[in-house]
């Protein structure tokens, strides 16, 4: 008689990092887990924005290209191409297990999908651990969970999550009056006429014309590599690019002598790593007049009036109790909302907010969906919200979508 034998399902991981992420450490202690390495049946490798960083780190020093194989530079490329580019290179050397840290992060739907398939194929071969945020993240094939303890990892049941109801912002507060007005700002204040971009050869935005007004809110939509940030980089002065088209800037032609320090100090920026640049031993409240002088701290005695619109805008975002705090002491998205009042107490003629919701969890993403929202609605200040994928409750009232094509990502208006 033979005997058949069952094979044990395989098991894939969930670690849930929405509330404490996870240091570069506990990942690579994770990977030497002989338990880990027992169960997948060899060793695994990890895929990672750090593993990323290393690749760009050793393209700029020693001038190795490894994930592109030589075809163009990494540092060249998207965020998705970059993290195609990785987890191909990563698959080529057939690993027992892999430790995906938020994969999804920054791709646009179309890459989410390419990617969701490829691990849900994967998953028969190879032992998957994934990082979350977002639940929908989530995919179907996962069937148990990894907690990090004072021990290190420890396996534990997978919950079931479910949507919190999100409470609103405190609506009695009204978005605070500036201190001092703009002087002299053009109705028009970003004009692009007929402009295209290439990179060497490759073209990159095929004649785009686009207009913002004062108080318009526009969501720039496109996915990985259509040239959001080569937009961004135009407006904000980061890129040449814009020299010598017919792209108007606050009134004034790009490359027409202007100063970036003039442009900078009438746009208010907000991106997802932006949190990272402030060494966190400010409180609160200094962080928010800081917004006022253009530093990262405070080094001057603030006046009362200064105090009292920052305090407003503490209000708004419902921290009054943490102003005393420092800055560090908060989480994620407790930063990025003082972030955003840092940048909004000033009353900046335009506000970009570039994937201000990467990395945070669902009801972080709408608790900043909501404030956006409310500045947008008071109409004192245009934005220009950039994201690769629909952003669930977003109301603006403009979208400009960058759409591919051989010549270049044409815009499309909705
Ligand atoms: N300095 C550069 N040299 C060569 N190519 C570049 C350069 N900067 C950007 N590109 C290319 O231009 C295209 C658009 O890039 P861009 O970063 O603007 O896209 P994106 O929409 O912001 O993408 P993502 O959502 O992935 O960040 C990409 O294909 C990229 O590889």
């Amino acid at each position: 008689m033979r005997l058949q034998t069952i094979e044990k399902p395989q098991k894939h991981f969930v670690i849930d990092v929405s509330e404490k992420g996870i240091t570069k450490k506990q990942l690579e202690d994770l990977k030497n887990e002989d338990w880990l390495i027992n169960r997948a049946g060899g060793e695994g490798l990890i895929f990672s924005n750090h593993v990323l960083e290393y690749y760009l780190d050793e393209e700029y020093r020693h001038g190795k290209t490894i994930l592109t194989a030589g075809s163009g530079l990494l540092k060249t490329k998207s965020s998705g191409e970059r993290k195609k580019l990785l987890l191909d290179y990563l698959l080529e050397k057939s690993p027992k297990f892999l430790i995906l840290d938020n994969p999804f992060d920054s791709l646009d739907q179309e890459k989410v999908t390419w990617f969701k398939k490829k691990l849900e194929a994967l998953s028969q071969t190879t032992l998957l651990i994934q990082l979350f945020r977002r639940r929908e993240d989530i995919l179907p094939f996962y069937n148990s969970a990894l907690v990090y303890t004072y021990k290190g990892f420890s396996e534990s049941k997978l919950k079931k999550h479910y949507l919190e109801m999100i409470d609103a912002f405190n609506t009695k507060h009204q978005i605070p009056t500036p201190i001092a007005r703009y002087e002299n700002l053009p109705e028009t204040l970003v004009a692009f006429n007929d402009v295209s971009v290439s990179f060497g050869n490759k073209p990159v935005i095929d004649s785009i014309s686009w207009e913002i007004k004062q108080g318009e809110a526009w969501h720039l939509k496109g996915p990985n590599g259509s040239g959001k940030t080569t937009i961004l980089s135009m407006i904000t002065g980061d890129s040449t690019k814009g020299y010598g088209k017919e792209l108007y800037i606050f009134g004034r032609k790009k490359g027409s002598g202007e100063s970036v320090w003039e442009i900078k100090k009438k746009i208010g920026y907000i991106t997802a790593t932006l949190t990272e640049r402030f060494d966190g031993m400010h409180s609160v409240l200094e962080m928010v007049i800081s917004g006022l002088y253009d530093s990262v701290g405070l080094y001057q005695r603030p006046t009362s009036l200064e105090v009292t619109k920052a305090e407003e805008w503490l209000e708004l975002i419902g921290l009054s109790d943490k102003k005393e705090y420092t800055f560090r002491r908060l989480n994620e998205v407790q930063k990025r909302l003082v972030l955003i009042a840092r940048a909004m107490i000033k009353h900046p003629p335009l506000l970009i907010l570039d994937e201000p919701t990467s990395g945070l969890d669902t009801r972080g993403a709408q608790l900043l969906v909501q404030l956006v929202n409310r500045i947008a609605a008071a109409r004192e200040t245009a934005m220009l919200y950039v994201s690769h994928r629909e952003e669930d409750g977003l109301n603006f009232k403009h979208t400009l979508e960058l759409e591919p094509s051989q010549t270049g990502s044409r815009a499309l208006f909705k």
